[in-house]
């Protein structure tokens, strides 16, 4: 999508040396744009513990990279199969509730482990990394498509009246590669000239929603309004919400998902006052092995840090962190929650809309 008019994606190899991937660095929007250059394994690692780069899919796709990045660095002293798969699990242990990380990694060692010699390894492992990419921008585009039917049928409804869509966290093209997938529908629902206005929850503590989606839907041009997350159920109450629509993390083939702390008192709201509540992901992160999303699903639990200070800008331009609580309190920093399959309406992935239970995910993609 775009970043001041021009197309951006939110990883590529760099354009004068293909030993170097870039990244925009999510930590300092909206406040500054600026890319990141990863050169090694560490670097991707890095980049994904610390939240350069977050979202299920992009957090994929730079572990991906990361097992390219981690081959060019290969010294053919040891064997290649073993240094792929010693690097594979590093790399899968920088953050741990998105499934499409392991996913991804795993994919990337499937298609690896036949070669022997660094050079077809490395050119191998750029073009799959490259596919996985491009495979994740076609599943947001599709996602766009189906979901973007449930926004029209609403339309139709309300006479041309905007669609209001409520969002959390961002599961927006930052996330993702392109397009997003909770924000795919709403891009393809405004490109047709359908009229919507988004509520973005702030999300605490990192703010992603005000933050980057109120950022990349302001660069798009998107009617949009920041809410404080205790906002929702209000809004619902007073028909001020026609759909909710949030991304995923990891969802368990019964349907129950994974997705940035609050998703789930939204839903519950959502289901008080019979919203349809739901969720786009694209295949890459279900987590097939899974039936019960709350008991089997790792929740990361972050540092102190992102709850009792903030980061803002000053008139004159300067970003600063300020304490916003008492230096002794003890803090919880939980960063996800899982949604339990009843309350969720349905869910857009790039095969289709299904029912979130067992049977309606496996007539999509038979497992
Ligand atoms: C398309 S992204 C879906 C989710 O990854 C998103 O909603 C989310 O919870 C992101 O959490 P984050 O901690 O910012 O990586």
């Amino acid at each position: 999508m775009r970043v001041n008019d021009q197309h951006y994606h939110t990883i590529w190899v760099n354009e004068n040396d293909a030993t170097i991937v870039d990244v925009i660095d999510q930590r300092r929007l909206p406040f500054s744009f600026e890319t990141v250059h990863l050169k090694n394994e560490s670097d991707a690692f890095e980049a994904i513990r610390n939240m350069t780069v977050r979202g299920a899919p992009l957090i994929g796709v730079t572990g991906a990279f990361g097992i390219y990045l981690a081959l060019l660095h290969f010294d053919e002293k040891n064997s290649l199969q073993e240094y792929l798969n010693e690097k594979a699990s590093f790399l899968k242990t920088a953050r741990p509730t998105a499934v499409n990380l392991a996913i991804l990694i795993d994919e990337m060692v499937d298609a690896l482990s036949d070669y022997a010699d660094k050079e077809t390894v490395v050119k191998l492992a750029l073009e799959k990394a490259t596919e996985l990419k491009n495979r994740e921008i076609s599943w947001s585009e599709q996602i766009g498509e189906y979901g973007c039917e449930l926004i029209e049928a609403i339309s139709k409804k309300k006479n041309g009246a905007p669609v209001n869509i409520l969002t959390h966290c961002n599961a927006g093209w930052l996330a993702c590669i392109d397009w997003g997938t909770a924000t795919a529908p709403i891009y393809k629902a405004f490109l047709k000239g359908i009229p919507v206005h988004v509520w973005v929850d702030e999300t605490r503590p990192r703010n992603q929603g005000a933050r980057l989606t109120a950022w990349e839907l302001e660069q798009e041009g998107v009617p949009h309004t920041v809410i404080p997350d205790n906002t929702g159920g209000h809004l619902m109450q007073h028909g001020m919400v026609d759909i909710c629509i949030v991304g995923s993390d990891r969802t368990t083939a019964t349907g129950d998902v994974a997705n940035k702390i609050g998703t789930y008192l939204k839903a519950l709201a959502a289901k008080d006052n019979q919203i349809p509540f739901y969720v786009a992901l694209p295949s890459s992160t279900f987590d097939f092995n899974l039936n019960d999303g709350v008991q089997e699903i790792p929740i990361e639990q972050r540092g102190a840090s992102e709850v009792n200070e903030m980061e803002g800008i000053s008139p004159e331009g300067e970003v600063h962190t300020v304490r916003i609580m008492p230096e002794g309190s003890p803090v919880a920093n939980y960063g996800f929650d899982v949604t339990p399959a009843r309350l969720v309406t349905g869910l857009i992935t790039e095969r289709g809309i299904c029912e979130a239970n067992r049977e309606s995910i496996s007539s999509l993609f038979q497992k």
